[in-house]
């Protein structure tokens, strides 16, 4: 039986950095240790972990942008950190991104339009007429409209600009998005708008996702499977989202306190 290539691969990736500054000078951290990980085409791998754990370090390793150390990096079959460049330059524009900070991930001096547009110009290389249609089919997809093409990232709101920076993300039709902590800054009922959108989308486009969060209630929402990382380390994992009750590991039971509701008073006790 043939077995088919991860979308996604890692193998044994470690990366540590040295403090800067005067005040830690030679201080080492292990952001990432022996972490190994597959992804299938259309799942979505929920990381979690609290501050400092490694997950955007992760991120940035699964993204092609920060070299492990040691270990590797497979994303559809190409070695994203090996020699073949010319490869990676060919698998690069299926790997997209979605940060937290939507005003700090976009150029303040772009309209929403040239800003989706970019990538387009860049990979694609279609004509002015092509490239105008498709962001206002874009706009659209994300919930805004083809005339917000003309607004600057200030005449957003923070829920329509991240609708904005998943545009550009999805304009390749990109196989893999990395959403590094998407929902996080914003408040709870745009959180829940933007984690529909992107159910709908990956539904609709059969995109894969690696969704980097704290939040395990966000994570739960959109994953397939999850991966809890302490200290660097990936320290337990969950295959089936609905066996949420049965983590074990002390970090993640205390992520999940963080989401379960109160328990309610046992009205029996008078
Ligand atoms: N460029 C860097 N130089 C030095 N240390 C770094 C660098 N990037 C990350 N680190 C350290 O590596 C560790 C992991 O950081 P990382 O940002 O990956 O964690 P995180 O889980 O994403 O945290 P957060 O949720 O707060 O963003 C931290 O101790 C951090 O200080």
């Amino acid at each position: 039986m043939a077995v088919s290539t991860p979308l996604l691969a890692l193998q044994g990736v470690s990366k540590h950095f040295h403090g800067g500054g005067i005040f830690k000078q030679g201080r080492r951290v292990q952001a990432n240790k022996e972490i190994s990980l597959s992804l299938a085409d259309g799942e979505c791998l929920g990381l979690v972990g609290e501050s400092g754990s490694g997950k955007s370090t992760l991120g940035r390793i699964i993204l092609g942008i920060e070299k492990p150390e040691s270990g590797a990096v497979f994303f559809q079959g190409v070695n994203l950190y090996g020699p073949d460049k010319a490869a990676v330059r060919a698998v690069r524009r299926d790997l997209q991104v979605v940060f937290q900070d939507c005003f700090s991930s976009v150029n303040p001096r772009l309209t929403a339009g040239e800003s989706i547009a970019e990538p387009l110009r860049n990979f694609a290389c279609p004509g002015f007429r092509d490239v105008l249609l498709a962001v206002g089919e874009l706009l659209e997809l994300v919930g805004l409209t083809p005339g917000d093409a003309a607004k600057y990232p200030h005449q957003f709101s923070g829920g329509q600009l991240q609708r904005v920076c998943i545009a550009r993300a999805i304009s390749l039709r990109p196989k893999l998005i990395v959403l590094d902590e998407a929902v996080s800054s914003l408040d709870v009922l745009v959180q829940a708008q933007i984690l529909d959108l992107l159910s709908d989308l990956r539904a609709e486009r059969g995109m894969s996702y690696v969704f980097i969060s704290h939040d395990l209630a966000a994570v739960a929402h959109l994953s397939d499977r999850l991966a809890v990382m302490y200290a660097g380390e990936i320290v337990e994992r969950l295959d089936n989202m609905e066996n949420l009750n049965c983590l074990t590991h002390p970090v993640s039971r205390a992520l999940l306190a963080a989401i379960l509701p109160a328990q309610p008073m046992n009205r029996d006790t008078r």
